[in-house]
């Protein structure tokens, strides 16, 4: 490789790195050239100003504020005066920010480069709403969507690189109404992106309805998709029943575990998806509806098309949007992200006010969080309860492998801080069994279920229950 070779790639690489590098910083951040031309920039520079990374790159900072994508740039005032400039600025989607332009010097004092930040302030909302602008209705969910993003971090976490480009993707296809597949390990977070998507779609006034096709025994699943005519069969209802189909017409139909789904309805699913009609069991009259459906999976469905346990014509419908959500121990930032607020949301939910030190969340980044997210939920709820009773770090391990003096002595309802009616403290020694023995299992929910002695559908029940009274 000659010298010029070498240096090419090595300036490739720096740019590479600083580019990840970038994408890292929760602000927008940019690097131009003495000209103004962007040479490197984060996402959510591009994203302030509602344009995508790949035109923002291809810009100048001039050209941006002549077409009103910002209103003032510092960038070559910063670099005419050598000095930093700092000062306000809105965007075109109505953002206001401070934004610093400091010039980087070479040997003789010669600026090459300008750094850019910008640190968001709120929303101008005599902008961000002007009809005048012209924005239309997809420009007003682009400023939504942006907001959010810039300033609501309640709604998914995704600190990440690799997260982001999930939401951004998923803010993406929220635009579209094709069929969506979301595969990714259990607890990562598939029903929280599927709801994020309906949550930004044009069907966001109308129903969401997580359904999970392992949750019903096999005959129960054809009856709950497709409802049935009255008198369909023994024991129906005698006035017939609505199927979850029918239950999401206009709104969004979320098919958990899809790779469960017997195959003989995987072929009525097929057929639905491509017909847009549904036929109640014991009818022959098709009723039109009008849903997108997102499937989640945490197999892998090719494989599973090869080996015959899925259909492959089905497959290729669903995935005509695939979206792979990263595994938890993939990304560390989120990890910190993530801890912050479940341990926000459960010190206010317990009244606690319980820290975590940076010895326990560099302990977190190492760890490999088989159940995910939800495997992480979990440990700080243990967390902030154990805190309540002053009970020591240990708290932390799984309930199952814990043997302490008090646990000897019997005094095991102190030690979980268990009080209330009957029902109460069982249903509490129901969630800490069912979290540990989830936990000891590494989030496999097969596993977990034939270690409790339940069917997996009871235990997805009983998970869904535990998450809707929280
Ligand atoms: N990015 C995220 N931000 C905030 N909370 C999250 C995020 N991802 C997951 N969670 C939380 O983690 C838990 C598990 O998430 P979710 O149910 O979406 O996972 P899943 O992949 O659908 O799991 P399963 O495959 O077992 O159905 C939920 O309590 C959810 O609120």
């Amino acid at each position: 490789m000659s010298n010029i070779e070498r240096q090419k790639k090595d300036n490739s690489l720096n740019i590479k790195n600083l580019s990840l590098l970038f994408e890292k910083f929760p602000n927008p951040i940019f690097v131009t050239d003495v000209k103004g031309n962007i040479l490197i920039s984060n996402s959510t520079a591009a994203m302030t100003m509602g344009i995508t990374l790949d035109q923002f790159l291809k810009s100048n900072v001039n050209d941006l504020v002549h077409k009103n994508y910002y209103d003032k740039s510092y960038t070559l005032e910063a670099a005419e005066k050598k000095r930093p400039i700092r000062g306000p600025l809105t965007t075109a989607l109505g953002i206001t920010m401070i934004s610093s332009s400091t010039p980087v010097l070479d040997d003789d004092g010669e600026v090459i480069l300008v750094l850019t930040t910008g640190y968001p302030k709120g929303i101008n909302p005599k902008i961000a709403d002007s009809d005048e602008r012209g924005f239309t209705s997809r420009r007003k969910r682009e400023i939504e969507y942006l907001r959010s993003r810039v300033f609501d971090k309640t709604e998914v976490v995704a600190e990440s690189p690799l997260m982001r480009q999930v939401l951004l993707m998923a803010h993406k296809i929220a635009q579209t109404d094709s069929s969506v597949l979301l595969t990714g390990e259990s607890g990562s977070g598939k029903e929280v992106l599927a709801k994020y998507i309906h949550r930004h779609s044009k069907r966001s006034l109308e129903a969401f309805l997580a359904v999970n096709c392992a949750a019903f025994p096999e005959p129960l699943v054809e009856s709950e998709l497709f409802g049935y005519e009255k008198g369909a069969f023994t024991g129906a209802r005698a006035d017939g029943k609505m199927g979850l189909f029918e239950a999401a017409h206009r709104g969004t139909l979320f098919l958990d575990e899809i790779a469960e789904l017997p195959l003989a309805l995987q072929s009525k699913l097929l057929r639905v998806l491509e017909t847009g009609e549904v036929r109640r069991i014991g009818s022959n009259v098709g009723r039109r509806i009008d849903f997108r459906l997102i499937a989640a999976t945490n197999k892998n469905l090719e494989h599973m098309t090869e080996q015959g346990t899925f259909r492959k014509d089905l497959y290729y419908r669903l995935s005509v949007i695939p979206v792979q959500i990263p595994s938890l121990r993939d990304r560390p930032e989120d990890i910190v992200a993530l801890a912050a607020k479940f341990l926000a949301d459960f010190n206010k939910k317990y009244d606690a006010d319980v820290e975590l030190d940076a010895n326990t969340l560099e302990i977190f980044k190492k760890q490999s969080w088989p159940g995910n997210v939800r495997e992480l939920r979990n440990l700080i709820e243990r967390k902030v309860i154990c805190s309540l009773h002053d009970y020591p770090e240990d708290c932390l391990q799984s309930a199952a492998t814990v043997d302490t003096q008090e646990q000897r002595q019997g005094d095991i309802f102190k030690y979980f801080g268990l009080s209330g009616t009957l029902r109460e403290v069982l249903s509490k020694v129901e969630k800490k069994y069912i979290d540990s023995v989830l936990e000891a299992c590494g989030g496999r929910i097969g596993e977990a279920a034939n270690r409790l002695g339940i069917y997996r559908t009871v235990l997805y029940r009983k998970l869904k229950a535990f998450e809707q009274k929280e």
